[in-house]
């Protein structure tokens, strides 16, 4: 029998967070408490245009959210600004956050990591919850080891805040524990228009397409003599992260520090 993990959402109206609040008020040991949204300080989550109609309380901001409901999990699907901020508020209420929100930087990572661990939190921290997605980084970073010229073409929706995507952040990182820095390409190449290469981590190109029409979609290039491997990935809609999310929710709770990244916790 599953114990009841209290949660909070904040970003319920978001495109992530409908899916959210969907599957945690859809499943049996999950609770939904309460909901993070600046825009909605003080209704119901009834009132809310295509929310449950459950009289559950909204709140402006995190901190009154925290004290008031006492959650056991925050899920944050917000904005890169934002998600930051909840991650560091949540650890040091004694709530764990799973934070799906992306845009951290290498030096944000290793500060709310030193957080969770002085705080004893279980955190997690999941640039892409689709286990498809995993694999896909799982096997480019496979492959790197042998073909390691590799480029990275990551496509997404128009409204999409940060570029280049987590998704491809994480790749990269992956592929960067598994082969040196190395330059790509013709050592004298240059850029006749700035940015035609496209951004760069250790040698690694990443190319960031957003247009209408797109959801989330990852291509892995690996080019070697007479030969190119091609991993790629879509999420055609995000309930394709939902699974993702429940495992993440259900994990945190065992967790005494922070996880960057859904592999490390998929059997
Ligand atoms: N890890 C994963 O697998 C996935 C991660 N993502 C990431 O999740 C995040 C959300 O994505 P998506 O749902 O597409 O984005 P949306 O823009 O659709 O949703 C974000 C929501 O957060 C709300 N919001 C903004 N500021 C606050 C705040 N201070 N408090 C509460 N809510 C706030 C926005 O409201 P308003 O617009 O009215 O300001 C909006 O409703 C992004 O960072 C995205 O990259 C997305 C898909 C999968
Ligand atoms: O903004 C999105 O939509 C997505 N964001 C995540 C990312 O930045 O990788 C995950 C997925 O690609 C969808």
């Amino acid at each position: 029998m599953n114990k009841t993990i209290s949660v909070v959402i904040a970003g319920p109206r978001g495109k992530m967070g409908r899916e959210a609040v969907s599957m945690v008020t859809n499943t049996p040991h999950f609770q939904l408490v309460g909901v993070i949204d600046h825009k909605h300080d003080g209704k119901l989550l009834r009132d809310m245009e295509g929310m449950p109609a459950m009289d559950l309380p909204v709140y402006g901001e995190a901190e009154r959210c925290f004290l008031e409901t006492k959650p056991d999990v925050l899920v944050d699907l917000t904005k890169p600004d934002v998600g930051k901020v909840h991650l560091e508020k949540a650890l040091n209420h004694g709530v764990r956050p799973v934070i799906g929100t992306t845009g951290f930087s290498k030096e944000d990572l290793a500060r709310v990591t030193a957080l969770a661990a002085d705080k004893e939190c279980g955190a997690i921290i999941a640039p892409n919850f689709a286990v498809g997605a995993v694999l896909m980084m799982k096997f480019a970073q496979m492959a790197a080891k042998y073909l390691p010229d590799v480029e990275i073409i990551e496509k997404h929706h128009d409204q999409k805040l940060d570029a280049p995507s987590g998704t491809a952040l994480k790749t990269a990182q992956l592929i960067t524990e598994v082969r040196s820095p190395k330059k790509q390409g013709h050592q004298d190449e240059r850029e006749d228009l700035p940015g035609a290469r496209g951004a760069e981590m250790e040698g690694i190109r990443i190319h960031s397409v957003r247009l209408p029409g797109l959801v989330a979609h990852q291509e892995v290039l690996l080019g070697g003599e007479g030969q190119l491997l091609s991993i790629k990935h879509d999420s055609m809609n995000r309930t394709s992260f939902m699974p993702g999310v429940k495992l993440c929710i259900e994990t945190v709770m065992k967790l005494d520090h922070l996880v960057y990244g859904l592999e490390n916790i998929i059997e």
